[in-house]
């Protein structure tokens, strides 16, 4: 079973997805394969320095992600113009890494896709997981874990669908307005109904 997890910008993907790998599953991570397909040198990157031009590369050769990011979350053709360029090769390399963990023999599968209903990447899983929280707690969570001011933060979330929309696309939701230990109980009921489906 391919379990596609995710949520909004800091509702806890990252941490449900640790979670899992505690509990022995794989994890095919979208955020780390997006870091993956613009390391120095990638055809990827070339390309992104050719629409943004060349500030955004530093001089090691790596993407400024804080140019990128400061440009594309305030303009959304500016988005659309990064994701035409990286989201294919972030599929690409997303499908590789799953069929290596199913060919290894792993029945569960975790993609941790953080814009999956953004990106229409709805027949890549069997199941989808929503991690939500209400808008206060994210805007909290998020101003202090990227210590990102109150506007910087609202332009991430406008940037995304809203949590609603996902919610009703999920075949579950997990709430993680409460603690951790919270959110890990739901998780192992989420996972043991999901198995008892199998
Ligand atoms: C813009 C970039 C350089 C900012 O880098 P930064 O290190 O500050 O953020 P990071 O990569 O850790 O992303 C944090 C979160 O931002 C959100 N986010 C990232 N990119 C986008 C986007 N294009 N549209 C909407 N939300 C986004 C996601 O919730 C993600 O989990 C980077 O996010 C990026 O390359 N984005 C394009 C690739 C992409 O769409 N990634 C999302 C997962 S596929
Ligand atoms: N139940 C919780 N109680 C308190 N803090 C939490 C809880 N869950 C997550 N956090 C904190 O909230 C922040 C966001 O969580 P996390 O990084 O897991 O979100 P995310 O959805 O992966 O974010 P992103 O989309 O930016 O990658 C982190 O600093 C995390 O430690």
């Amino acid at each position: 079973m391919i379990i596609g997890l995710t949520g909004s910008i800091a509702s806890g993907k990252s941490t449900v997805s640790q979670m899992l790998k505690e509990l022995g599953y794989p994890v095919v991570d979208a955020d780390l394969v997006a870091r993956q397909v613009v390391e120095p040198e990638t055809e990827t990157l070339r390309k992104i320095g050719e629409a943004f031009g060349p500030e955004v590369i530093r001089e090691d050769g790596s993407m400024d992600r804080e140019k990128v990011g400061s440009i594309i979350f305030h303009d959304p053709a500016s988005r659309k113009k990064l994701n035409d360029i990286i989201h294919p090769a972030i599929r690409a390399e997303m499908l590789k890494q799953r069929q290596a963990h199913m060919d290894a023999g792993c029945k569960t599968v975790i993609m941790d896709i953080p814009l999956l209903f953004e990106s229409k990447l709805q027949h890549m899983v069997d199941k989808i997981l929503v991690v939500s929280v209400s808008e206060q707690e994210q805007l909290k969570r998020l101003v202090e874990r990227n210590h990102f001011t109150e506007q910087e933060a609202r332009a991430r979330i406008a940037s995304q669908l809203p949590m609603s929309v996902k919610e009703a696309g999920a075949d579950e939701v997990l709430d993680n307005n409460g603690s951790i230990e919270e959110t890990k109980r739901q998780l192992l009921r989420i996972l043991e109904r999901w198995q008892t489906q199998l």
